[in-house]
């Protein structure tokens, strides 16, 4: 599905991401772990082609053999909206504050897939229920809905649009405890239901250790250790995510 391949990051003379490999298998969730600024937001901007336009990039993104790299920025544009969804950590930056959520919703969803708006609102009316949101979500603005509730509209597109690849890039950051568990578990159904491949961006190592199948363990821009997460959490074999474990559990 989609494999990073010795990927590397220059920006400002400076190295931000050295020689990063790992996959991301089909049906799977892999999960990218590591402390702030280990470079896991880099890397997912370098998968996105998101990166500042002076940003110099080095390696391989491949994404069912097709090298992203060598795309041009149109392609990629194509490409991310043809199969890639991208949840950030605050839903309420995704939305426009000035415009209901039906508009929105549409757009990110119906309107991609040349979908009338009838159509629209039969579909999502469905996904809505089954993600506990009423359908007067559709007419309020997001200033109306509370932070859990966006990222669950913003799931809530994933599942309409049924994307190849979701990228989730520390979904829960902004909810608090008891709402991250109802997102993760959204997630995982996600996954279990409709088999989506999910990248999954976060600091917090029991949210991995929950939900993903594999784990990408980075440090300074570097990989240091990937693995299945019962392996790389049970018997860690990098000092550095021992480290990890030991001031976490
Ligand atoms: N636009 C930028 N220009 C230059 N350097 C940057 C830029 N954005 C991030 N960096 C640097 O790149 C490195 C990796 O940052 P990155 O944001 O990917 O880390 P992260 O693991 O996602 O951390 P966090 O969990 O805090 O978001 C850091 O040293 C950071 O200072």
């Amino acid at each position: 599905m989609l494999s990073i391949e010795q990927l590397s990051v220059e920006m400002n003379g400076r190295q931000l991401i050295h020689n990063v490999t790992f996959p991301v298998p089909k049906g799977h969730i892999t999960s990218i772990i590591g402390e702030s600024g280990s470079g896991k937001s880099m890397t997912v901007s370098a998968i996105l082609g998101l990166l500042p336009v002076h940003a110099q990039v080095w390696g391989d993104i491949l994404f069912n053999d097709k090298n992203l790299v060598e795309m041009s920025p149109k392609e990629r544009v194509e490409l991310r909206k043809k199969h890639f969804f991208t949840v950030f950590q605050d839903a309420a930056n995704s939305f426009s504050p000035s415009t209901k959520m039906k508009h929105q919703l549409f757009i990110f969803t119906g309107h991609k897939q040349g979908h009338s708006k009838m159509e629209f609102y039969q579909k999502m009316r469905v996904i809505l229920q089954d993600l506990d949101l009423t359908d007067d979500i559709m007419e309020r603005y997001p200033f109306e809905l509370s932070g859990g509730m966006l990222q669950r509209c913003m799931l809530a597109c994933a599942l309409y649009t049924e994307p190849t690849l979701l990228i989730a890039d520390e979904p829960t950051s902004a909810l608090d405890m008891l709402i991250q568990k109802d997102f993760i578990d959204l997630l995982k159904k996600l996954n279990d239901e409709k088999g989506t491949t999910i990248l999954l961006i976060t600091h917090d190592l029991d949210i991995a250790a929950s939900v993903a199948h594999a784990v990408v363990v980075m440090k300074k821009g570097e990989v240091v250790e990937t693995g299945q997460v019962s392996d790389v959490f049970d018997k860690p074999q990098h000092p550095y995510t021992k480290l990890l474990l030991e001031n976490h559990f």
